[in-house]
């Protein structure tokens, strides 16, 4: 069987542009800039990386981009501060404060004292909540992203058999949350699953967010499924560099999966447009518009 790439790349360069579009016809019709703050505590390389992506993307698709770095030894107070002034701030649409924080802050207590309408990343109790029961809700940004790939490749995926490899608050948890809206029949795998390999063999879409580099082996895959691979490993190279690779093992996964995510240029790039896209329904809601 072939193996397919799905190009989240490309794709998240066709969403960046439709927001735009919609970006500038917000600015026309009601004077409205949309504006995303993103908080990055300490001096984290890849977490760097992924606040100067964001800050160009965000431009890029004519939105206000506020950027707030703070040292490593930030108190949580200070943290909480920022959080309060950024709530009340109207240019302000949404807020983002980049994850892993320093031992001395306490990551849950910042993310509650979002205000869950400025909650960009979906990780809010609220939200999360709202997700849960079926209302309308921020949703996070790297499932959402996952989700937007699935439909493009598959049309409907009501009865497909889901499992997600990973139960984190932002992204294994939500991307069940949503597989089951889509009408998935969902299984949720963890570090304590018995029989990993086999609960992924039943998978028609399997989504791998572990954080374990190529954990997700070749004979784990069902042949034609469809392989959503979110996993983000720095691994060092025979020449001292690094390079990333994913959660599944690429290589073994050709000839085997239908479709599956590269990595780089799949998951991650939606990531950052759905944080955009995220940013813009923000705006618009604060705004009572649709
Ligand atoms: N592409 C993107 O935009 C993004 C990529 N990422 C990447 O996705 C990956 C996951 O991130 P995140 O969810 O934050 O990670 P977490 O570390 O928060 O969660 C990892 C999950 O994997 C499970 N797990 C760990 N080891 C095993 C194992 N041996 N077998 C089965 N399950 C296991 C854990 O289980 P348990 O709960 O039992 O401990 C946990 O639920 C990382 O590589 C991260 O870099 C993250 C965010 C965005
Ligand atoms: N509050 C918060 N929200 C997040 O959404 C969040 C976070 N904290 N902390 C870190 C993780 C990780 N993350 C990524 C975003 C984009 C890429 C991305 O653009 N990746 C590209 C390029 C990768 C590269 O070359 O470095 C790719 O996969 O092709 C990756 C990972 C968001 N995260």
């Amino acid at each position: 069987m072939e193996t397919k790439p799905i190009d989240g790349k490309a794709f998240a360069a066709g969403l960046r542009a439709r927001i735009a579009e919609e970006v500038s016809a917000l600015r026309a019709s009601a004077g409205l800039t949309p504006g995303l703050a993103v908080v990055l505590v300490g001096e984290d390389p890849a977490s760097q990386v992924y606040v100067r992506n964001k800050a160009a993307q965000t431009a890029e698709a004519g939105m206000a981009s506020f950027e707030h770095k703070l040292a490593a030894d930030t108190p949580e107070a200070d943290v909480l501060a920022l959080v309060a002034k950024l709530n009340a701030d109207p240019a302000v649409n949404g807020i983002l404060v980049q994850l892993p924080l320093p031992a001395q802050i306490d990551a849950t207590k910042v993310i509650a004292a979002i205000d869950p309408a400025k909650d960009v990343d979906g990780f809010h109790v609220v939200n999360a909540g709202r997700l849960a029961v079926g209302l309308d809700a921020l949703v996070p940004c790297t499932p959402l992203g996952c989700i937007m790939l699935l439909k493009h490749h598959l049309g409907s995926l009501a009865g497909l058999k889901a499992v997600v490899v990973g139960r984190s608050n932002i992204v294994g948890k939500p991307a069940a949350q949503l597989l089951l809206k889509e009408d998935c029949t969902v299984t949720i795998a963890h570090s304590r699953t018995r029989d990993l390999p086999g609960e992924c063999r039943t998978a028609d879409i399997l989504v791998a967010a572990v954080g374990r580099p190529e954990m997700v082996r070749g004979d784990w895959i069902k042949p034609g499924a469809t392989v959503i691979d979110v996993g983000i490993n720095r691994v060092p190279k025979d020449d001292g560099k690094t390079r990333l690779v994913g959660d599944v093992a690429y290589a073994e996964a050709q000839g085997i999966a239908g479709l599956i995510t590269p990595v780089p240029g799949g998951v991650g790039p939606m990531t950052i447009a759905c944080l955009l896209q995220n940013t813009l329904t923000a705006a618009k809601r604060q705004h009572g518009i649709a």
